[in-house]
């Protein structure tokens, strides 16, 4: 089969062949290269000229494994793999290349995961950079390693842990990897070809062991040891991922090499592999992993050929829990930080804060005190404007006060450089209106980020119609230089995650004064995969910030919005939440929650004050339906959002559901789990629920015209407006 060549050979007058992958930006395994890589091998295997092999990749980067653009291309049925089951696996990797007559090391720099790693445990020896990271991340794709990892790894660093690195799907790196025997040797990027050329013809003269991993045994436990292991790993994968199969076949799969022997586990692997890549879970967890690096794509925006500008410094303005999340954000990807306070005592708190942030990294081993002293040497506080003249961004996250906010602006615009980036933090207030006493509209933006902002991985990135495409493009590449996953989304009420998830708590709100039970509704949510239901959620926000959230909704949207009395009943019986021990649920020392038996007096006020009928109906419904009760209104606002414009597209949704509010990844978002449950269904059982119950479960235009063509939700809205 004629296939284009993504690999090189070269053959140096040592003997050695140098087959070097290239297919940037990750040198993925793409069929394209495996068959490359199989032709390039089976050259050096006949070549007289050549003694052994060694394998690389170009650009200091070894492998990120195997296409995932291509596994969708398979769920599509496309780029099906032709020949025998099982044949790179088998066929190719191991009987061409570790059971082959020439001995090949890899050396590996930048990256070796998944197929990659795979391809070098697969060779004789394993010589890599002190960085390079090294692992198996298939299950966070929904799968398992598909060319023999779940086979070799245990064989390379024990059954125990290779489960920990495949069920974890964290990588190690170099200095980790050698201590476990996963690589022979470390070297600088400098000497790492060369010394593998010399490992290779030491494999080859017999001065160093030619061993095939599949068939090596000194590492695994005896098999009464390797069963307990089996059964602990199962027991932890069925508490840790209730919902999921795939790490229960990764055990399965491993335990049949260890009980039947390497090459049974490999054909093993190769059935359970083919099976999941058309799981549902799969299918989800891919969209998610393309959708996340699509974030960045705007069109209108980051396709202008606009390169973003250095930021060096960045002033933050104010420091409660959010100012002081930004700034720790911020100096631990080594953004050089002043933040602005209005006395020493509340500076000297924030940056108390801060360093107490910083502090419990250190506390889990996480950062080294150096490494602490370093960047803490990055924050600095300060009392006036003066040293705002050289800053390159602000970021403003004072109290959610209209006329402080503006007054704020005016100010900066005064003391700040023209090219400076002036964002602000607000999640619920106008940009326009923040910006309208200035003449600085086309650089002020939003940075919204989730509490705590040093930890949550998403930030939306919020323009109005002023904002400049440089500045957005600015932002974008500071949120990636902090780690964080952005969205761009239109100024609008509630932005995208907090428009879209408040029918959640509301919801649930409407429901209870049904009939339904508080306790009843976040079991539910909480078995579809919801890290909390909508009470819980409320408890630990905080009933007060909760009631505040919904009032804008309330006011925005009257016609949709439930106004319940339950949570201001609670508010006003000082049951706040989590911080005051009591809420929807009764709190103990170390924050635990348990259902309380007074909530029920609650309810019953609530009941009787709203003045709704119960329906009966609702206190038997199956956990199904409850959670179709609760999501398909979140459903209808992400289609408000998204026909609105207020995302660039559907899948920026997806990502904003799942790291903004913890969807569960492996649905794949709520646009796309809503896709799998289909439009029409949606439509029909909002349409029942607004009859019965009203307005607020109502489908909105965009999801009654979907349905009735049945069009997927996620389909391009075909009259985007333009963006800017
Ligand atoms: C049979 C086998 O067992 C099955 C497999 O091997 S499944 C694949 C296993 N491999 C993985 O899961 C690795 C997935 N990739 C990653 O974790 C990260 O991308 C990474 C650590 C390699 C690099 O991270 P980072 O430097 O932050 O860059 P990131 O933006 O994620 O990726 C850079 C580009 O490479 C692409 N890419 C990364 N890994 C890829 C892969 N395995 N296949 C195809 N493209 C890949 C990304 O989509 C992105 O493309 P874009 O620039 O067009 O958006």
């Amino acid at each position: 089969m004629a296939k284009k060549r993504t690999t090189t050979l070269e053959v140096g007058a040592d003997g050695v062949a140098l087959i070097t992958i290239i297919n940037p930006p990750v040198n993925s395994l793409a069929f394209d290269v495996l068959y490359s890589l199989r032709d390039s091998y089976q050259e050096a295997l006949r070549r007289n000229d050549v003694k052994a092999i060694v394998v690389t990749g170009a650009d200091g980067k070894f492998s990120g494994g195997f296409d995932i653009s291509g596994l969708s291309g398979i769920q599509e049925g496309k780029n099906v793999e032709q020949e025998k089951p099982g044949y790179l696996s088998v066929d190719v990797l191991t009987d061409t290349i570790e059971v082959g007559r020439k001995p090949s090391v890899a050396a590996i720099d930048g990256l070796a995961l998944g197929g990659g790693l795979e391809l070098a445990m697969v060779c004789h020896a394993r010589i890599s950079t002190p960085t390079a990271q090294l692992g198996l991340p298939e299950l966070q794709l929904g799968l398992i390693p598909g060319f023999g990892g779940t086979q070799r790894l245990p064989r390379l660093v024990g059954i125990s842990k290779a489960l920990e690195m495949m069920l974890t799907s964290k990588p190690v790196i170099g200095t980790e990897a050698h201590a476990l025997g996963l690589v022979d040797a470390l070297v600088s990027p400098q000497e790492l070809v060369s010394t593998a050329r010399q490992w290779a013809l030491d494999i080859f003269e017999r001065r160093r062991p030619w061993v095939a991993t599949l068939y090596r045994t000194d590492k695994l436990d005896p098999l009464v040891e390797a069963r307990k292991i089996f059964k602990l790993a199962r027991a932890q994968a069925a508490k840790l991922a209730q919902n999921l199969k795939h790490p229960l076949a990764c055990i399965d799969v491993v335990e049949e090499g260890i009980v039947s022997g390497g090459r049974a586990g490999l054909l093993k692997e190769f059935h359970e592999f083919r099976g999941l890549v058309q799981s549902d879970t799969c299918k989800s967890l891919i969209h998610i992993f393309l959708a996340q690096r699509g974030t960045t794509k705007v069109q209108g925006v980051t396709d202008l050929g606009l390169e973003p500008r250095r930021v060096r410094k960045v002033a933050v303005l104010g420091g409660g829990l959010m100012g002081t999340g930004i700034a720790t954000a911020l100096i631990l990807s080594n953004y050089s930080v002043i933040m602005k306070g209005v006395n020493q005592k509340s500076l000297e708190s924030w940056i108390g804060r801060v360093k107490a942030n910083l502090q419990s990294r250190v506390k889990k081993g996480a950062m080294s005190q150096e490494k602490f002293d370093k960047t803490v040497s990055l924050l600095k506080g300060v009392l006036d404007y003066e040293s705002f003249k050289d800053v390159d961004m602000v970021v403003e996250a004072v109290p959610e006060n209209m006329s402080l906010k503006q007054d704020i602006f005016c100010d900066l615009e005064k003391y700040c450089p023209p090219h400076c980036i002036l964002a602000t933090n607000t999640s619920s207030l106008d940009l326009d209106l923040i910006g309208r006493k200035t003449k600085s509209q086309y650089r002020i933006i939003g940075a919204h980020f989730f509490s705590p902002a040093h930890v949550m991985p998403l930030v939306e990135i919020v323009h109005t119609n002023n904002t400049s495409p440089q500045v957005i493009v600015d932002l974008l590449d500071v949120g990636k230089k902090i780690r964080k996953t952005p969205i761009v989304v239109r100024n609008s009420t509630g932005f995208a995650v907090n428009r879209m998830f408040f029918p959640y708590p509301q919801a649930g709100l409407l429901l209870v004064d049904r009939g339904m039970g508080v306790y009843q509704i976040d079991k539910a949510l909480t078995k579809f995969g919801m890290p909390m239901g909508p009470f819980r959620l409320a408890d630990l926000a905080g009933l007060g910030v909760s009631i505040a959230t919904a009032l804008q909704f309330v006011e925005k949207f009257p016609e949709r919005a439930y106004n319940s009395r339950l949570i201001h009943l609670l508010h006003e019986d000082k049951r706040a939440g989590e911080s005051t021990r009591k809420g929807f649920y009764l709190y103990d020392d170390r924050g635990k929650a348990r259902p309380d038996p007074e909530l029920r007096n609650y309810i019953e006020k609530s009941r009787s004050s709203s003045g709704v009928a119960v329906d009966p109906k609702l206190e038997k419904l199956s956990e199904k339906e409850i959670v179709e009760m609760i999501l398909f209104p979140v459903v209808n606002e992400a289609c408000r959002v998204f026909a609105e414009g207020i995302v660039v597209k559907a899948a920026d949704l997806d990502i904003a559901s799942v790291m903004g509010m913890g969807f569960p990844p492996y649905r794949g978002g709520i646009m796309f789990w809503a896709d799998s449950v289909g439009s029409k269904y949606i439509y029909s059982r909002l349409e029942e629920w607004s009859k019965a119950y009203g307005e607020f479960f109502k489908p909105c235009a965009f999801l009654t015209e979907r349905a009735a063509n049945g069009a997927l939700l996620s389909s391009p809205v075909e009259q985007a407006k333009p963006r800017l």
